[in-house]
C-alpha cells in the first residue's frame, strides 16, 4: 500500500470527487469539479481565495449543511451523505462545531441558555447542560456575561458565545467562516488564539474559511481555491 492511501485512510475527513454546480434559471455555475480535499485529525487548515471562488460553500459541503452535486464526504471514513436527514442532522448535532462570521445568536435568549441550545435540540438534560455551558462561558472568559442577552455584549463577546455554543456537544471538528471578520482586530486576535488552543487542547480538527491573513498563518497548512480546485498557498 503507497503512502498516499495510508494518508486517505487515516483522514478524518475525505471529501473526494467533489462538484457542485447552481442552477439559476438559465444561469448555470459550476464551481468545482472533481474536487479532493484530505484533512487529518487534530489538523488545522485555512482555505482561501478570491471572493467568490466557493469557500462558504465547500465549507458547507464539508459541514453537510449543503450537497454537492456529485462525490462523497468521509468522516473517518464513514459516508455521511448517505444517511437520511434525521441521521445527518443528530451527526452534525453531535459532531461538528459550527462559527459563522455573523453569530446567528437568539436574540431573546441570554448567552447561557445560547451556548445551551444544541444540548437542548438533542434532548439533553438541562441540569447537565447547564453546568457544561457554564464551563465553557467561564473558560471563554464570559462568566459574568451568562445572563446577558446578545445584544447587552460587545461583537467580540458575542462572537465567543457563538465559540462556546459550537463547542457544547464536544464536537471533533470546527467549521469556521471567517469567524473574526466582524471584529476589530485586537478583538479578531483573541479569537485567532482562542482557536488555536482548543484545537491544541481538545484536538479539534478545524477548518477555517478566511480573507485574514494572520488567521491563516495561524493553521497548519493554508489551500487556496483557484478555479475550483484546491492548490498548496
Ligand atoms: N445558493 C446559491 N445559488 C446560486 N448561486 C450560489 C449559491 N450559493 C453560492 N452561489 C454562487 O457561488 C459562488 C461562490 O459563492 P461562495 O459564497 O461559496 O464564495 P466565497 O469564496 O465564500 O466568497 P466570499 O469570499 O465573497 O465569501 C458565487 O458566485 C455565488 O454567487
Amino acid at each position: 500500500m503507497n503512502e498516499t492511501v495510508n494518508h486517505r485512510q487515516a483522514a478524518h475527513i475525505h471529501a473526494l470527487g467533489i462538484g457542485k454546480v447552481f442552477q439559476n434559471g438559465p444561469l448555470r455555475i459550476e464551481l468545482f469539479r472533481d474536487l479532493e480535499l484530505v484533512i487529518q485529525r487534530g489538523e488545522r487548515l485555512a482555505i482561501v481565495g478570491a471572493s467568490g471562488a466557493g469557500k462558504s460553500t465547500l465549507l458547507h459541503i464539508l459541514g453537510t449543511l449543503d450537497r454537492p452535486t456529485s462525490g462523497k464526504v468521509l468522516f473517518g471514513g464513514d459516508d455521511v451523505l448517505a444517511w437520511n436527514d434525521r441521521e445527518l442532522a443528530g451527526f452534525r448535532n453531535r459532531s461538528i462545531g459550527f462559527v459563522f462570521q455573523f453569530h446567528y445568536l437568539l436574540p431573546e435568549f441570554s448567552a447561557l441558555e445560547n451556548v445551551m441550545m444544541p444540548g437542548h435540540i438533542a434532548g439533553r438534560p438541562r441540569r447537565e447542560l447547564r453546568g457544561e455551558a457554564e464551563a465553557l462561558l467561564e473558560r471563554l472568559g464570559l462568566a459574568d456575561r451568562a445572563q446577558h442577552r446578545p445584544a447587552e455584549m460587545s461583537g467580540g463577546e458575542q462572537q465567543r458565545v457563538a465559540v462556546a455554543r459550537a463547542l457544547l456537544m464536544k464536537p471533533k471538528v470546527v467549521l469556521a467562516d471567517e469567524p473574526t471578520g466582524n471584529l476589530d482586530t485586537r478583538t479578531g486576535r483573541q479569537l485567532h488564539d482562542l482557536l488555536v488552543s482548543l484545537n491544541e487542547e481538545l484536538r479539534i480538527t478545524m477548518v477555517v474559511v478566511t480573507h485574514n491573513r494572520e488567521l491563516a498563518s495561524l493553521m497548519h497548512r493554508t489551500l487556496r481555491l483557484v478555479n475550483g480546485q484546491l492548490k498548496e498557498a
